[in-house]
């Protein structure tokens, strides 16, 4: 084979396994062969939506991550880009590229692990709800195809609105018969990643010894941070409890204006996304005590959806914590969040039913 065909046959080989497999033959290559079927251990993890903003630096993450063997990264536009790129990282994990429709079932089939960023990012002046018409339909696809692929796959929605979104995936799951309550997680890692920053900065912490319990969902009222609860004990003033409340509940707002249409955060949310998946990895092999917030099906409060801490295991979630002793502040936002939450819930689920 020629040098420049072999170029366009590796540049293919990205693109799909079935070109994958013609390099091998064209090459007889048994190195080729064995890297193509992700041969060192570990686990299967496919991005939705690899080529966003969010999807690049959380897939060049997830290549440096020693637990993923095979990360396939799937996109409707420049996928290819983004695998060719991440590829030539002298990581163990194999990349693989899936582009458009088309190919979505195939970036699917065997993965343990579906990370979901695919969708619009907010501009000034729009709320996360403003972005369901088209999100919605777009975590409803996919979920379809996770449905109908990798129904035993754990699966991380980064999608907003988060809120409604989670609600939708399982709606989809239910609709086949395949719903599984401990696979369907929404990622709030986020605001506890800026929780715990906020009041490191505050208290004079290193933030990486902060956890700030953040409970409810993921937008404005309903992200509510538990400062009562605050690893290390903390005790805060009345005006740094209304400062970091607000600062917390409207990080991503902070962001979007920050970039000021150019889209909302990434990087951080890249990192958070990298941080949960990672602990849902380290579950899945067998780890104890991997515990995190996440937005999951719940019974912690009356709504079917809730956000608080939840203990991975090789199952997902394995249990649900209850929200602990709250001060007479967070009951108060407990009930304000309550009720947006259940608006955006419903909203999602009939979404799917109707
Ligand atoms: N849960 C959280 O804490 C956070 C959630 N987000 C949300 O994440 C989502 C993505 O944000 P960005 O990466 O900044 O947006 P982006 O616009 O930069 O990237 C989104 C990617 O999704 C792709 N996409 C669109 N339709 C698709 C489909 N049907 N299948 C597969 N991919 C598709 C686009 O081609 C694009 O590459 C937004 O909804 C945003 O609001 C953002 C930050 C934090
Ligand atoms: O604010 C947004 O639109 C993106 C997001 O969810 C966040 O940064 O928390």
């Amino acid at each position: 084979m020629q040098q420049s065909n072999l170029r366009i046959a590796r540049i293919a080989a990205h693109i799909n396994p079935p070109n994958l497999q013609m390099l091998e033959e064209d090459l007889g290559l048994e190195r080729v062969n064995c890297r193509a079927k992700g041969a060192s251990s570990g686990f299967k993890v496919a991005i939705l939506g690899a080529a966003g903003g969010i999807g690049q630096p959380l897939a060049m993450l997830m290549k440096m991550n020693p637990l993923v063997s095979l990360l396939h990264l799937y996109d409707v536009v420049n996928a290819p880009g983004v695998t060719a790129d991440i590829s030539h990282m002298d990581t163990s994990a194999v990349v693989r590229g899936f582009l458009g429709q088309q190919q979505l079932e195939d970036a699917l089939i065997g993965m343990d692990l579906v990370i979901i960023p695919a969708g619009v990012p907010r501009k000034p002046g729009m709320t996360r709800d403003d972005l369901f018409n088209i999100n919605a339909g777009i975590v409803k696809t996919l979920c379809e195809a996770i449905a109908k692929c990798c129904p035993k796959a754990i699966v991380n929605i980064i999608s907003n609105p988060v809120n409604s979104t989670v609600p939708i995936a399982a709606e989809v799951f239910k609709k086949v018969g395949v719903f599984d309550p401990k696979r369907v997680l929404g990622v709030t890692m986020l605001d506890v990643v800026r929780a715990n920053t906020f009041v490191a900065e505050i208290m004079g912490l290193d933030p990486r010894e902060v956890d700030v319990p953040v409970v409810g969902g993921h937008a404005g009222v309903t992200i509510l941070p538990l400062l009562s609860q605050v690893k290390p004990s903390c005790s805060f003033t009345q005006k740094e409890i209304d400062y970091l409340t607000d600062r917390i509940q409207n990080g991503g707002t902070e962001v979007v204006e920050a970039k000021a249409g150019a889209g909302s955060a990434t990087l951080s949310m890249a990192y958070a996304a990298v941080k949960f998946a990672d602990a849902c990895l380290r579950a899945l092999r067998g780890d104890p005590a991997v515990v995190h917030c996440a937005y999951v099906a719940s019974e912690v409060t009356e709504l079917p959806f809730f956000a608080s801490k939840v203990r991975l295991g090789r199952n997902g979630v394995e249990e649900i914590y209850p929200l602990g002793p709250l001060n007479e502040y967070e009951r108060a936002g407990l009930e304000k969040a309550k009720k947006e939450l259940a608006g955006s819930i419903q909203k999602g689920v009939s979404f799917v039913k109707k």
